[in-house]
């Protein structure tokens, strides 16, 4: 496909969207009945969807419409490209720019100009302060590509050169021990044996951050309260000698943790919902909750247009009730941690006062916020005791 031809199925796909559809199901749809497309052709494509995803506010404005259209030729200006020299009409080209499209279009400003929904940029200006222009800029971007090294298997050095012989290039990150950034060949990490050997995982880096900083005392009993695939206990299995347990409401966000424990040679024991208090007491208990994952919207820029007021207050009153859920299985002198990957003060320091405030028995102990602007996704992560 040439380039302009792949903008012509950028602009199917996005009105798709426009139409109701989900980026993944309207691109699936699309490389379906696309068979002529190649891997190159789809990755560009993804590339150019998500991109006007991650940007959708400033595109509209600067293309002059929020269609399909209007979106590319605005990608196109953001980019300082003349978006006559694609829209052609030539081939499978769009067609050529009316005068009215060639007459609109204007600089976004506030918080269009930031990508952020007009409701949430004052969420993102009480919770970061003057971070959050970095922040809301840095979700503009792709997610850097990061891994981490299961130190139980080799150093970094050694994952370096072994993802070298298979085509990845990977650099250590400065913001945790194990973390590799990966600047070249990502599309062959899942193939890769280091990858299916346990040796590296995909991971963030502010997660591996937060998680190195979480004291385990060897043989302590570690309880991943809401595990989903289970990076965090994962992460924590390969560093410390504890005992390590899982647990999440829909255990089949777990399916895949067995095999990745076992291919990183650790052990996590999974426990359902009814075991909990019988298989407790844990000295540490991780509840990484459900969260608008506004630390992480530049991976997943769909969810940044769909949370909705509604939704939030939702989520705030889950993330209440997990920590409520979780206290008691805490062992006398053990740690409730609360994470999330959300930038907002009313997921993060709210959730720790309102569970301090019903629990006069309970303690902050830390409380860490990883900005988005240090390299990994936004991320928070508190650390709570009972008073002695
Ligand atoms: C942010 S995700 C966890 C991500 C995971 N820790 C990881 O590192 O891959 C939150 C998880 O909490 C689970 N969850 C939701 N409500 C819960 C509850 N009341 N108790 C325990 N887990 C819950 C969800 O099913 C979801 O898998």
């Amino acid at each position: 496909m040439t380039p302009a031809a792949r903008i012509s199925a950028a602009i199917e796909i996005l009105d798709a969207m426009l139409d109701g559809a989900h980026a993944e199901k309207a691109i699936s749809a699309w490389a379906r009945r696309s068979r002529f497309a190649g891997s190159k052709d789809r990755a560009a494509l993804r590339d150019h969807v998500f991109g006007v995803l991650r940007c959708w506010r400033s595109f509209a404005a600067l293309g002059g419409a929020g269609t399909g259209r209007g979106l590319m030729i605005g990608a196109l200006r953001a980019q300082g490209v003349d978006p006559t020299e694609f829209f052609t009409g030539e081939g499978h080209a769009p067609e050529p720019l009316t005068a009215a499209e060639l007459a609109a279009g204007s600089a976004p400003t506030g918080a269009a100009r930031l990508d952020i929904p007009e409701w949430v940029w004052p969420l993102f200006e009480a919770s970061l302060g003057e971070a959050a222009e970095d922040a809301a800029l840095a979700l503009q971007s792709r997610a850097p590509v990061m891994l981490r090294v299961n130190l139980r298997q080799g150093s970094l050095a050694q994952a370096i050169a072994g993802l070298a012989d298979e085509g990845v290039t990977a650099h250590p990150h400065d913001i945790a021990a194990t973390a590799l950034h990966v600047t070249e060949g990502e599309r062959k990490i899942s193939g890769s044996a280091c990858y299916n050997d346990g040796f590296v995982e995909l991971q963030d880096g502010s997660s591996q951050a937060a998680m190195a900083g979480l004291e385990i005392a060897p043989g302590a009993r570690v309880m991943d309260y809401c595990a989903g695939g289970g990076g965090k206990v994962l992460a924590l299995a390969a560093r410390a000698d504890g005992i390590f347990f899982a647990h999440d409401t829909a255990p089949q966000r777990m399916k895949d943790l067995p095999v990745r424990a076992e291919r990183a040679g650790v052990r996590v024991t999974i426990v359902e919902t009814g075991r909990l208090r019988d298989e407790g007491p844990f000295d540490l208990v991780l509840c990484d909750a459900p969260c608008s994952g506004s630390g992480t919207w530049r991976r997943t820029p769909e969810s940044k247009w769909a949370l909705t007021p509604e939704r939030l207050d939702e989520l705030t009153k889950i993330q209440r009730q997990i920590l409520q859920d979780a206290a008691p299985l805490v062992a006398p002198g053990g740690v409730l941690v609360y994470a999330t990957c959300s930038v907002f003060n009313v997921e993060n320091q709210d959730s720790i006062r309102h569970f301090l405030s019903k629990n006069a028995d309970w303690q902050l102990v830390t409380e860490s916020r990883f900005d988005i602007s240090d390299g990994g996704d936004g991320f928070f992560i508190a650390e709570l005791s009972k008073k002695s």
